[in-house]
This record gives structure tokens, sequence and C-alpha cells, in this order.
């Protein structure tokens, strides 16, 4: 057996750096995996230290064990709404890149990333590119914005990949670190990250094939060493985020800035913070003591998991 770290995935093989040779082994996995008793589209992740062995031929090999992760990025499966997609484990930090304009910020995006992150308490910087485009008036919306994540724990950067502005500053945030690096598509992730580490050829893509049933992409995660140290793990643009696999709680539960309030909720840990008589929660958003952006943000988020709940559980009925 062998340790190694997987750098990347394609869905049948992964990629494993093998700790003592250096060198990258295709592998691939046997058998069934669930986490937390959920079906996976992707057993193994970027990020995954796995002990493996090497076939007869020395230049593949099985991955036979995957040690404890230290945190986890998991999303609902882009292409089977029922399974889990793991994006990545064992990471430092993820980054999502936004911008204002080209294309313009969805509205619920950022809050939706951060649900993903917050269950392990992921450090969560949010990049805010293209900012050679912005006009006063996206300036305010970034100002706005970065009020509100920066008071809450979260780092909000203002960059521009074609201009310069702030580059240096992410650099020094990536330094010696893991990074999860994601975003919507056309935000500029690639060409961020060729301004960070020019060379750095980013090969991630979703590929689109054709089947009987329809459309379907496959995702790859892919993770490159930084010559400063460290590592990106890119992903490839995002395009929805659902949560098919949360309960309402856990999204109470991952709204960080609630957790001071909701201990003097009337119904503590079992608020949801919407109707509840004496929710500290609520007043606190009506007293502007938390933002009104992210609860509102916070309702559609529990609404639409209560919605999945309530069709998964009148499913065949
Ligand atoms: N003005 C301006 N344009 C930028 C900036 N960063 C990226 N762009 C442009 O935005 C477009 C999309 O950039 P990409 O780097 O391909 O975006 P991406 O996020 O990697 O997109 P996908 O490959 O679809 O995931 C390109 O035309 C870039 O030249 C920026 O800071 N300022
Ligand atoms: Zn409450």
């Amino acid at each position: 057996m062998e340790k190694g770290t997987v750098i990347k995935s394609t869905g049948s093989w992964y990629q494993v750096q093998l700790q003592d040779k250096g060198t990258v082994m295709d592998c691939r996995i046997v058998g069934k995996f669930r986490l937390e008793g959920q079906k996976v589209t992707n057993p193994v992740a970027v990020g995954d230290e796995v002990e493996v062995e090497p076939n007869e031929n020395e230049e593949t090999g099985t991955i036979r064990n995957i040690l404890p992760r230290r945190n986890y990025v998991v999303r609902q499966s882009p292409r089977r709404k029922h399974d889990l997609h793991l994006l990545a484990s064992n990471i430092d930090q993820a980054v999502v890149i936004v911008t204002i304009v080209q294309p313009d910020l969805k509205q619920g995006f950022i809050d939706r990333f951060l649900l993903m992150t917050e269950p392990y308490s992921i450090p969560t910087v949010i990049v805010f590119n293209k900012a050679d485009l912005y006009d006063a008036g996206h300036r305010g919306v970034f100002e706005y914005l970065r009020g509100i994540y920066e008071s809450i724990g979260y780092r909000a950067l203002l960059v521009s990949a074609t201009g310069g502005e702030g580059v240096e500053e992410l650099k020094s945030l990536l330094r010696g670190k893991v990074s999860l690096i994601s975003g919507q598509s056309g935000v500029g992730k690639s060409t961020l990250v060729n301004a960070i580490e020019p060379g750095l050829e980013l090969r991630t893509q979703e590929l689109s094939d054709y089947s009987g049933k329809g459309q379907h992409t496959t995702t790859f995660a892919e993770m490159h060493p930084l010559a400063d140290g460290g590592a990106l793990i890119d992903t490839p643009g995002i395009k929805s985020l659902s949560f098919i696999h949360l309960e309402p709680m856990d999204v109470a539960h991952n709204f960080r800035e609630f957790f001071e309030y909701s201990e003097n909720c009337k119904f503590g840990g079992n608020c949801l913070h919407r109707n509840e008589p004496g929710c500290a929660v609520k007043e606190a958003v009506e007293s502007e003591a938390l933002s009104d952006l992210r609860y509102m943000n916070y309702l559609t988020l529990l609404e639409e998991v209560e919605d999945q709940n309530y069709w998964e559980r009148h499913k065949g009925v």
C-alpha cells in the first residue's frame, strides 16, 4: 500500500499523487461508498488522502482506503438530484469569485455558496472580480456587500484580473494554503488564476455529452500546486446550487450570525426564525443588527429545503 493525495477526479479514474515517490498514478476504486447515508456520485474527492494498492503493471492502482477527512465541501449532484457530489476535501479555505457586472451578480448566490462551506466552518473569501468595469454605483454595491459579509467574519476582496487591482492581496491570501476556487461561469476565474500564477493551465471543464436520456454534464475538479506554496482546487463553473441533503434546521444553523441571537429565541435551538413568537433573530433583523439581505436569502433557502423535504416524504404516495 502506498499513501497519496487525490489531485484529479474524472468520474471513473482518479489521479493520485504518491507521497513517497511524488509521481502521479491513475487509480480506480471498487465498491460502493456512501456519505452520511446518502449516495454520492464521486466517492473519492480531490484533496482526499488515500491508500493505494498498485496493480501488477505498477502504473495504475486501486484505491483501497480513504483516510478520515478533516472537512469537505459537498453539493447536490448537478446530474442526479438525489445524489450528492463531493467538490473537495481537506481544504484550508474556499474562494468564491463573483462579479457585479458582466454578468450581473445573481441575487442569493453568495449565500448559497456560504451555505455549502459553512457546515465545516471553512473560511471563505468572497472575491469581486472585474473591478475595472465598476462605476460609482457598482462600487457602492461592493461596499454595501463587503460591510455585510465582513461584519460576520467572511473576507471580501475587490480585484481586477485584467487590470491588476487586488491581485497581489489575493495572491498573499492563497500562499501556503489549499484553496477551493469556484464561481459561476464567466466571472473570470481562469483569467484571475492566470494573473495569480501565470502559466497555470486550467483544464477544468464541464463536458457535455449527449445520451438518449438527454444532456448530461460531467464535473471535474483538479488540484494545482502554487509556486509560492499551497494549491488551488479548481472546480467547474457553478450554474446553480441546491441543497437536497439539508434539513430546515441545518439552514438555520449555518447562517453563522444567527447564533449569538438564537439562544435568546423563545424556542431556542429549535427556532427557525420565521414566525415564531419571541424570535430574537427576527428582532435583530428588524432593529438592523442583522442584515435583512442575508435574512431574506435565508428565508428563501429555508423554504426551498422545506419544499424538497415535503416532496421527498410524499414521493410514491
Ligand atoms: N474587464 C474585465 N474583464 C475580465 C476580467 N476578468 C475576466 N474578464 C473577462 O471575462 C470573460 C470570462 O473570463 P474567463 O476567465 O473565461 O471566465 P471563467 O470564470 O473562467 O469562465 P468559465 O470558463 O465559463 O468558467 C473573458 O472575456 C475575460 O477576458 C476583469 O477583471 N476585467
Ligand atoms: Zn428565532
